[in-house]
């Protein structure tokens, strides 16, 4: 199993908000682009992908949205609209829960109202955590784990404290060249890196 945990520091939890807000400052459409490029390839999708988006945005408390490649069931098609109602339809879900609870949204789709730092450590007892960083370690020069998570930020950096509880989980910084690139195109080419090895 692969996995991307993207944490959307200005995306909106309240779903009109959500879609208002695409092109807007907080560039909502970043969430589309990672589940387009995590989950489709041309005319189908990946298998065993696991997609965590965190939403932080809130008047209570963040809300991770996660799709499972493998049981997701009617998208409307392959495109970011489709994503952006699936999300929205998720915050939608998750009205009027309370800490760290858990909704079933669809088949391949739940919404938990728990923070990134709880998630990750969730996602530390079954993964490698790998921090994408340019100024980490250059992906080809080490050799990923068979159980890689990847986590990257939209286009609010991760701030400092998270750093050291990252660390702390073993998180490993990792780089993918010198060009600041968006969190979807780092996920094209992590998947590219994978692909080329299996
Ligand atoms: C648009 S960038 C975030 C930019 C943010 N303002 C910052 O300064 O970190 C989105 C995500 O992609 C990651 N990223 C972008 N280019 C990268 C690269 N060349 N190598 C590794 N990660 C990269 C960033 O670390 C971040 O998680």
């Amino acid at each position: 199993m692969r996995a991307f945990v993207l944490r959307a520091r200005s995306a909106p939890t309240d779903s009109k908000l959500l879609i208002a807000s695409v092109g807007q400052d907080a560039h909502t459409e970043i969430l589309a682009h990672v589940l387009m490029n995590a989950i489709f390839v041309a005319q189908s999708h990946r298998e065993d992908i696991m997609v965590h988006l965190v939403l932080e945005s809130t008047q209570d408390f963040s809300r991770t949205i996660s799709f499972s490649s493998n049981d997701i069931s009617n998208l409307s098609g392959f495109h970011e609209q489709a994503w952006l109602e699936k999300i929205a339809h998720a915050l939608d879900k998750s009205i009027g829960m309370n800490k760290e609870q858990l909704r079933n949204v669809e088949p391949g789709i739940c919404v938990r109202t728990i923070s990134f730092e709880k998630l990750v450590g969730e996602l530390a007892e079954d993964y490698q955590l790998y921090m994408l960083d340019k100024k980490g370690d250059f992906i080809r020069d080490i050799e990923l784990a068979a159980n890689p998570c990847f986590l990257l930020t939209d286009h609010m950096p991760m701030p400092k404290k998270s750093f050291n509880s990252l660390k702390r989980l073993g998180a490993e910084k990792i780089s993918l060249g010198p060009k600041m690139l968006f969190a979807s195109q780092c996920i094209v080419l992590i998947h590219n890196e994978l692909d080329l090895t299996l």
